[in-house]
């Protein structure tokens, strides 16, 4: 007899472009879907598919040839795959990548260590609003916060690096990479791409700018989904008026939002390739004194397994990614294929998978809106769970965020949430990560 299961997900809504485009059918399914399953998926005129492949392939490329220097099997019949428009990629050198490190984590590369401890930290590549005066985005927040200049114009005056990575030069011939490809017909060509850098370059800006759109879009639904009206001096609402779309629009004008690419190594594979040679001399789970390992190139060992829990269930994967909510007012992912993601099903008490739609994003909600709508929309708490046999994993996450000096209060009215009677309004900074 054949037995169905039904796997429950989040709702696929098609959201349509500015203010004209919002139906209440839209608005309200997004909103359930938050609501009930912690995420909707979002289609949006200006997310094609073709789009969301490029960028999981360009990132893959970026973590796998720059920055890892993986040159294992497994990592080149990746990057056969990936590199179509065969670049030619030079890994980056230890000085260029101590160019692009970001001590905050905020614009450039950095290297989380989370549950798998440090052997199998995740790496990040995160990058802001394109500007020529990025510190014009906080200045206000900090200085209404007393913070002295020193303290903060630094950290927010932080550039995208792309001046280290346009700089960089791919070698050619330098045995690091191929020189030649083989052409259809059997004859072998000389058609290298040295272009990748201002491709990817292009790209991140791109997607940076469409996430801002539809992510502006999807506030709108939620705006509309809640029946936002436009407030009276007296204080309430007036019921004449229309819904207030634009809402949440003028708290999020200065676009001051972060753009991350996450490349979650193959377990165990990460930091022993790169150079031929890794070593650690860090403390990890894996490694609690902090012993020197040497590890040879291409040296074949068995993946780490993480640490059990006391009474943990010695079959359960390795959570990669803790579990967390996201500091933003919502948050835009494109998942690959090999999905991980799973968040918590506050009904079931469990964490359930979220399945991968490769042609849609997913969207969940941040803290900012749980604070907004006074829980109405609670920020998920999710986390990403090793895949399959701990084969790597790249994630694109948007997350759009409040403007450091918008003041956050509840939105709905005391009488109609008791939720919110304990909260008071707050400046969107006081919650971000201090420089
Ligand atoms: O990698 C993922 O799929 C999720 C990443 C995530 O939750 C985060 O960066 O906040
Ligand atoms: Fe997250």
């Amino acid at each position: 007899m054949l037995r169905f299961t039904s796997v429950r997900r989040g709702t696929l809504v098609k959201l349509g472009r500015g203010i004209e485009n919002i139906t209440e059918a839209a608005s309200n399914s997004l909103l359930e879907s938050l609501q009930h399953h912690g995420y909707c998926y979002v289609q949006h005129p200006f997310i094609q598919r073709s789009v969301l492949d490029q960028l999981q392939r360009d990132c893959r490329i970026f973590f796998e040839q720059y920055i890892l220097h993986l040159q294992d099997a497994q990592a080149s019949g990746n990057l056969r795959r990936n590199n179509k428009h065969n670049y030619h990629c030079t890994p980056l050198s230890e000085y260029e990548l101590e160019g692009i490190r970001s001590p905050s984590g905020f614009r450039g590369y950095y290297r989380y260590v989370g549950a798998s401890g440090l052997d199998d930290a995740i790496d990040c590549f995160s990058i802001g609003r394109e500007d020529e005066d990025p510190a014009a985005l906080r200045r206000d927040y900090y200085q209404k916060a007393g913070w002295e200049e020193s303290e903060y114009l630094p950290m927010i005056s932080r550039r995208n690096p792309w001046d280290v990575l346009l700089n960089h030069v791919n070698v050619m011939g330098d045995g690091a990479g191929p020189t030649s490809v083989h052409m259809s017909g059997g004859t072998t060509g000389h058609v290298l791409n040295n272009n990748f850098m201002s491709d990817f370059r292009d790209m991140m800006v791109a997607y940076y700018e469409l996430c801002s759109i539809v992510s502006l879009d999807v506030m709108r639904h939620i705006s509309c989904g809640l029946g936002i009206r436009p407030s009276i001096p007296q204080g309430g609402y007036d019921p004449c008026m229309d819904y207030d779309y634009d809402f949440f629009t003028p708290f999020h004008s200065r676009k001051d939002f972060d753009l991350q690419a996450k490349y979650y190594p193959r377990l165990g594979a990460a930091t022993r390739v790169r150079q031929g040679v890794a070593v650690q001399n860090a403390q990890s789970p894996q490694n609690p004194d902090g012993v020197r390992v040497l590890r040879r190139k291409g040296a074949k060992t068995t993946p780490l397994a993480p640490e059990a829990a006391p009474g943990a269930d010695a079959a359960a994967p390795a959570v990669r990614l803790d579990t967390h909510k996201d500091l933003s007012t919502i948050t835009l992912l494109s998942q690959d294929a090999v999905g991980g993601l799973e968040v918590w099903d506050e009904e079931k008490q469990q964490f359930t998978t979220v399945p991968v739609l490769e042609d849609a994003l997913l969207v969940n909600a941040g803290v900012f809106l749980e604070k907004w709508t006074g829980g109405l929309i609670g920020a998920t708490p999710h986390r990403v769970r090793n895949v399959r046999d701990g084969s790597s994993r790249c994630s694109i996450v948007f997350f759009a965020l409040p403007n450091h000096d918008a003041k956050i209060e509840p939105l709905l009215q005391q009488d109609d949430n008791p939720a919110t009677d304990a909260e008071d309004g707050f400046l969107a900074g006081d919650l971000m990560p201090t420089p």
